[in-house]
């Protein structure tokens, strides 16, 4: 069966794959300090979406402490470099104290590639003095007039944090990376309409977080129903729970970043996908069942915790 791939066209006109298979993130993420301890696993997992058929988007973050495994993977990957999409993203919060092109050149380096993809800015809090988010997102438009970073973005920004930087900048941001779920619909209030009437496309991170908690939340009230009704999803069109989920994702014109450390996973996210639809009905009643679910926040809760009775 051939690989039903598609993909999404950016606001500059781009195109990006409509699903990230490898986040590099979450599971893999190692603590500061920790970089040179190598994962052989995520090596392994990385090789082998790379050796899936089409266009493979890596997502990374410096961060995870993670490019080193990104950048072996790479190495020992036949996939040509225009076959693979790697988006990377500039941590303010990072002690170290790199500008955005230091942080910049030092993912490329690592990873022993000449550009990125996508290049993110992870969240909108930056804790240096005199240092701005508008002058953060200035050196994003450098790399990007440099063609070094092909496309340039956010992630985790609120829709305040959004206007600063549509007022003073000179690109609009072509990506929003936020969490978002059936339980979790709007990370921060307004943002999902406002990237849509913007045209900022969404990625979705943590889109299986209902499944992630499925064990705990399986037995209430207001999660009995919306879990039901996705095994009975799965059952009739044949396809794994995580499917249906990352389906809905991609009906709402969001596109999911998942991972995992299973192999027959990442084969199914990046196959199976777009080998059936889901009707407006069906997306309507799992947009609707989670909304009845309580917010799930599995990330930045310490941030935008006091916004979880705007978030669904
Ligand atoms: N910008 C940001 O602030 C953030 C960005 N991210 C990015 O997003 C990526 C994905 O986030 P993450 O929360 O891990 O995404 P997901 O919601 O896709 O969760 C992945 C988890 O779901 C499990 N899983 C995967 N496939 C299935 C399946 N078919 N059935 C059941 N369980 C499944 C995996 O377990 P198993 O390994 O057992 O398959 C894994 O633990 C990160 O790696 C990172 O790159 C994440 C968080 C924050």
């Amino acid at each position: 069966m051939t690989t039903k791939q598609q993909f999404v066209t950016l606001n500059n006109g781009n195109k990006i794959p409509a699903v990230g298979i490898i986040g590099t993130g979450t599971e893999w993420f190692k603590k500061q300090g920790q970089e040179e301890v190598i994962s052989p696993e995520l090596i392994e997992q990385i090789k082998y979406a790379l050796s899936l058929p089409g266009i493979i988007l890596i997502d990374a973050a410096e961060c995870y402490n993670t490019y080193v495994e990104v950048g072996k993977a790479l190495q020992q990957s036949n996939k040509s470099r225009d076959q693979i999409f790697i988006s990377d993203k500039f941590s303010p919060q990072a002690n170290d104290n790199r500008t955005v092109s230091e942080s910049f050149e030092r993912g490329l380096a690592r990873m022993g590639v000449d550009y990125v993809d996508l290049y993110l800015i992870h969240c909108p809090f930056i804790n240096r003095e005199g240092y701005t988010l508008e002058d953060a997102w200035r050196e994003l438009e450098t790399l990007y007039e440099s063609g070094k970073a092909k496309n340039i973005g956010v992630s985790n920004f609120r829709v305040s944090d959004l206007q600063k930087i549509l007022e003073s900048g000179k690109v609009k941001p072509q990506v929003n990376q936020i969490e978002f779920h059936p339980f979790l619909q709007d990370q921060t209030p307004g943002i999902f309409q406002f990237c849509q009437q913007h045209e900022i496309q969404l990625e979705a991170y943590s889109p299986l977080a209902p499944l992630q908690r499925k064990t705990q939340e399986l037995q209430t009230p207001e999660g009995a129903p919306f879990y039901r009704y996705v095994e009975q999803l799965a059952s009739k069109y044949k396809k794994s729970e995580a499917l249906i989920l990352l389906r809905w994702v991609t009906k709402r014109q969001v596109i999911p970043v998942t991972t995992s450390s299973k192999p027959e996973r990442v084969k199914d996210a990046h196959e199976n996908l777009f080998t059936f639809d889901l009707t407006d009905q069906e997306v309507d009643q799992i947009t609707s069942l989670g909304l009845q679910h309580k917010p799930l926040r599995l990330y930045w809760n310490e941030v935008y915790s006091d916004y979880d009775s705007q978030s669904q």
